[in-house]
C-alpha cells in the first residue's frame, strides 16, 4: 500500500520535472547564446573491480571520472580531448544518461538531472542526444536507413506523428547532405563518411539541444574527417546546437572548438578557450600533446619542440598520489607527491611575453607557458 502510493507520488513528480523540461525546450529564447545550458560539477564515476564467480567481492574500483567540474554554453562547442583510457567516453555516458554517476552533479537549464528515471528522464534524453564513434559498428546493418534514422520516433512519437514520419526522416538525410531517395539502403551501402552522416542524422532527428560527440571522425580517413567536421559546424548554426566533442589528439577539435578541456586519468587539468589552450597553455600535459600536433609547413616546424612522454597512463584502478601526472612529468617535485593541484587560475601569473595576465585554470603547481611547443596559430 505505501509503495504504491510512493510509486505514485515519484511518478507525479516525475511528470512535473518532464513538463518543466519540455517547457523549456520549447521556449525558443529562454536560453540566449552563450549562457550555460548544461552545468557539471564534482562528476564521480568510479566502476567495481570484483574477485570471485560465485561471491563477488569487491577488492577496488576503476577511477574512471575522478571530480569533473565544468559548464557547456549555448551555442558553443566544448572539446574534450585526452590519450585513451582517460575517461572521455564514461563523461559522455554520464551526461547522456547511459551511465549512472558515483557522485556529482549534472544540471540542465538549471535543473539538477542527475538522477532522474521515467518521464522525466525520457524528456532529458530527447534534449542531449550523443553521436558514437564508429560508424561500422554503431549502425544495425539488417536495418534500413530511414528505419535507423527514424527510430527515435518509436521513442517520441509526438516529434513524427506515423504518416509524416517518411517525409521527416527524408528532411533528415538531405540535411546531412545524403540523397533523400537512399532511405531504403542498408548501412553497407555506404562509406564510412557517409555511415557518419546517417549517424548524425539520427542524433538530429529529436531536435535535441545538445549533442555529445564521441570521438566522431576518429575512424574516418582524415580527408573525411574535414567533411564531417564541417557538416556538424554548418547543422550548429543551422539548429543552434551545443557540443561536446570528444576526441584523443588536440590537432581534431582545433577548427570546431569555442573551447577545450584536456582530460588527463579522470581529471580536467585544462580547460580555456582555443587560443588559451592552443597559444598560451600552460599544463606540461597540454603541452605535450600540443607539441605532437602535426604542422604542414616545414618552416614553422623548424624549431619546435617535440615533448616525448615516457610511458603510459598509469591504471585508472591505482592513479598516482597528489598530481596524477606526475609519474610522466618533467617538472615533478616531492609537492607534487603529497599535494593534489586545483583546476584554478594560476596566481600573478603572466604570458610569455609578459604582458597578457593568463586567465584560464590549469591544474598544476608549476603552470607556465612553454612557446617552443606550440603549432602555429591559424591562419
Ligand atoms: N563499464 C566499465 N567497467 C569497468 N571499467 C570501465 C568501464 N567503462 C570504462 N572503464 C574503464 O574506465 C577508464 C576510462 O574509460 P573511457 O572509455 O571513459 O576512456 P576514454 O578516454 O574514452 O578512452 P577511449 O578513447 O579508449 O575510449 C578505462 O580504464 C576503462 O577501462
Amino acid at each position: 500500500m505505501h509503495a504504491d502510493h510512493s510509486g505514485k507520488k515519484q511518478a507525479r513528480e516525475e511528470g512535473v520535472i518532464a513538463r518543466k523540461l519540455m517547457a523549456r525546450a520549447q521556449a525558443e529564447n529562454a536560453y540566449a547564446e552563450g549562457e550555460a545550458i548544461l552545468e557539471v560539477r564534482d562528476l564521480v564515476k568510479h566502476f567495481p573491480l570484483t574477485q570471485g564467480i560465485v561471491l563477488k567481492r569487491q577488492v577496488g574500483a576503476v577511477k574512471a571520472v575522478d571530480g569533473v567540474s565544468f559548464d557547456l554554453h549555448k551555442g558553443e562547442t566544448l572539446g574534450i580531448v585526452g590519450e585513451s583510457g582517460c575517461g572521455k567516453s564514461t563523461v559522455a555516458k554520464l551526461v547522456t544518461h547511459l551511465e549512472q554517476p558515483t557522485a556529482g552533479t549534472i544540471r540542465y537549464k538549471g535543473e539538477d538531472i542527475t538522477r532522474l528515471s521515467g518521464r522525466a528522464l525520457k524528456a532529458v534524453r530527447r534534449n542531449i542526444q550523443m553521436v558514437f564513434q564508429d560508424p561500422y559498428t554503431s549502425l544495425n546493418p539488417r536495418m534500413t536507413v530511414g528505419d535507423i534514422i527514424g527510430e527515435p520516433f518509436d521513442i517520441h512519437p509526438e516529434v513524427a506523428p506515423k504518416g509524416d514520419r517518411r517525409r521527416k526522416v527524408q528532411e533528415l538525410l538531405d540535411v546531412v547532405g545524403l540523397n533523400p531517395e537512399y532511405i531504403n539502403r542498408y548501412p553497407h551501402q555506404f562509406s564510412g563518411g557517409q555511415r557518419q552522416r546517417i549517424g548524425i542524422a539520427r542524433g538530429l532527428a529529436l531536435r535535441p539541444e545538445i549533442i555529445v560527440a564521441d570521438e566522431p571522425v576518429s575512424a574516418l580517413d582524415v580527408s573525411v574527417q574535414a567533411q564531417v567536421v564541417n557538416l556538424m559546424a554548418k547543422l550548429q548554426d543551422e539548429f543552434g546546437l551545443s557540443y561536446m566533442f570528444i576526441a584523443h589528439d588536440l590537432s581534431v577539435v582545433r577548427h570546431i572548438s569555442d573551447r577545450v578541456g584536456v582530460m588527463y586519468l579522470g581529471k580536467i587539468v585544462e580547460i580555456g578557450t582555443d587560443t588559451e589552450i592552443y597559444e598560451h597553455a600552460t599544463h606540461p600535459y597540454t603541452q605535450a600533446l600540443l607539441s605532437a600536433v602535426p604542422v604542414p609547413d616545414p618552416e614553422a616546424e623548424e624549431g619546435r619542440e617535440r615533448i616525448v612522454l615516457e610511458g603510459d597512463v598509469p591504471s585508472p584502478a591505482n592513479p598516482p598520489s597528489g598530481c596524477h601526472f606526475r609519474t610522466r612529468c618533467w617538472k615533478a617535485q616531492h609537492r607534487c607527491v603529497v599535494e593534489e593541484p586545483l583546476l584554478i587560475v594560476p596566481e600573478n601569473f603572466t604570458d610569455t611575453a609578459g604582458d597578457e595576465p593568463v586567465h584560464h585554470p590549469s591544474a598544476c603547481h608549476f603552470a607556465a607557458e612553454r612557446a617552443s611547443v606550440m603549432p602555429p596559430a591559424e591562419g
